[in-house]
């Protein structure tokens, strides 16, 4: 079971660098419409922001291309959108918030257990390290008795 906590960032560039819950976040959805040409092309500009704001650490998150129910008036294709995330190395969906079409609770799923993911690979790098630690320290304390 997993208790999440949705906040909108409402899109404005100086929110998501201002906002303590971008900071706060271990997972974002970042949404374009794919009858927006200029929403897609943006997706790079809030993957930066996100990447400033979060850094050192890596952003999870997923690609979401919304308006799936308006493909008369696309100007994304899907290809396009999947080799966007390709290239970003994450999760692409498209849906529709209108519908319901496309697999929304699939893309959250997989958001979470990209973020269990990442929480178990730093826990074990935080693990071998703290190890490493108390395994110096006992050399140490042998070195300074024997000596
Ligand atoms: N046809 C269709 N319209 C949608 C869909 N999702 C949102 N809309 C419409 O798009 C418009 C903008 O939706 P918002 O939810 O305000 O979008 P937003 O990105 O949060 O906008 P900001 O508040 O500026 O960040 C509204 O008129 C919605 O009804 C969808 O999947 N299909």
């Amino acid at each position: 079971m997993v208790a999440m906590e949705l906040l909108d960032t409402a899109g404005q560039e100086e929110a998501i660098q201002r906002e303590g819950h971008v900071r706060w976040a271990e997972g974002f959805v970042i949404v374009y419409d794919i009858t927006d040409k200029g929403s897609f092309e943006d997706v790079l500009l809030y993957k930066n922001l996100l990447d400033e704001v979060k850094k050192p650490k890596n952003v999870t998150f997923i690609l979401l291309g919304n308006k799936s129910d308006l493909d008369h008036c696309r100007q994304v294709s899907t290809a396009e959108g999947e080799k966007l995330a390709t290239d970003l190395a994450c999760a692409f969906y498209e849906c529709s918030a209108c519908t319901g079409e496309g697999n929304i609770s699939e893309a959250f799923y997989e958001l979470c257990r990209e973020v269990r993911r990442r929480r178990m690979v730093q826990g074990k790098t935080r693990r071998r390290s703290s190890t490493t630690h108390v395994k110096q320290a006992i050399n140490k304390m042998l070195t300074k008795i024997s000596s």
